[in-house]
């Protein structure tokens, strides 16, 4: 099922553009990354979608209300955490978390408080004397209190140290476990890359990309180190159908693959090995070419 359907949705302020012509879905249970370089569009479109701003054209939909019509009812079904969030600098920590709770007439559960320990977030610290990580744990709290059935998250991460961005990870995992479905905006795909099953590029207002996460991990670069038992003859692995670039140095090659693996699986069983590294795939330079080159929508 479809639980944010967005439709030639555009959005523009006066003359400059925000998002045009924008088409994508987000369906039950899926984390959907919404990549994007700094203005792009990813902030617009999402508060287009909660009805805080108003379309120029187009429709969309959350949990099949209208995004025009049923503001009220889906703020109440969504958790959303925004790109900037302002928070009053007197109070504590756990006074901001119990008035979002308040004004959504529920208590804080035993979840909330298993959340605030899970980010290691010190309830008592005043939001002023808080770091920036720390406000934006406050956001993700508060976005996912009520239990939502749906979450967009601007930018969730920013700001996150590599341990919460982890734990970060965890928790959006735990959601799909229980059926949720997440909508989650970055500029840097490696915050994306170990929980969404699908991204959305977008670039200038418009999507220019489409792809499961798998298919793009496929077509990202990525270089093997292999040791050789003995010294392997040049000509026997070049042309490998997939290999971008080959450095031969004694019995050691590195090899830049790009797509499928099989020939080159298939050549190397040829030769004795004696180990072999795969180093991580290169998907911030697949990303980085997807912003550069001028491209129509691509679904893959
Ligand atoms: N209030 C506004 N008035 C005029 N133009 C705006 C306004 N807000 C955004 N824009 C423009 O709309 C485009 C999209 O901006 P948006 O903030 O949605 O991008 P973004 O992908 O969220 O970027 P960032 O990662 O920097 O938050 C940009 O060209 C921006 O300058």
């Amino acid at each position: 099922m479809k639980v944010i359907e967005v439709q030639h949705l555009e959005k523009k302020y006066g003359r400059s553009r925000g998002i045009q012509d924008l088409v994508f879905e987000v369906r039950t249970g899926e984390v959907y990354g919404f990549l994007g370089p700094n203005g792009s569009g990813k902030t617009t479109t999402i508060r287009t979608l909660l009805g805080m701003l108003k379309p120029t054209s187009g429709q969309a939909s959350i949990l099949g209300l209208d995004i025009k019509r049923d503001t009220v009812k889906i703020r109440q079904k969504v958790g959303y955490l925004p790109g900037e969030l302002n928070l009053y600098p007197e109070m504590t920590a756990l006074e901001v978390l119990r008035y979002f709770a308040d004004l959504r007439g529920m208590k804080m559960d035993k979840e909330v408080h298993d959340t605030i320990e899970r980010l290691k977030l010190d309830p008592r610290k005043k939001i002023r004397d808080l770091s920036k990580g720390n406000k934006q744990k406050i956001g993700i709290i508060q976005a996912f209190m009520h239990h939502p059935e749906v979450l967009i998250l601007d930018e969730p991460t920013s700001g996150l140290d590599p341990l919460m961005q982890y734990e970060f990870d965890q928790i959006i995992l735990d959601s799909k476990k229980q059926g949720k479905t997440v909508l989650l905006s970055s500029h840097v795909l490696a915050e994306v890359d170990k929980t969404a099953d699908r991204v959305g590029i977008l670039k200038e207002g418009r999507l220019i990309v489409e792809s499961t996460m798998q298919e793009l991990k496929s077509h990202a670069r990525q270089q093997i180190e292999v040791e050789f038992a003995a010294v392997p003859p040049a000509e026997s692995l070049s042309n490998i159908p997939g290999i971008t670039e080959t450095q031969l140095q004694g019995n050691r090659a590195i090899f830049t693959v790009s797509g499928k693996m099989d020939a080159f699986i298939k050549t190397l069983s040829r030769f004795e090995i004696l180990s072999l590294r795969s180093m991580s795939a290169d998907l911030e330079s697949l990303f980085m070419e997807y912003y550069r080159e001028d491209q129509h929508v691509q679904r893959v």
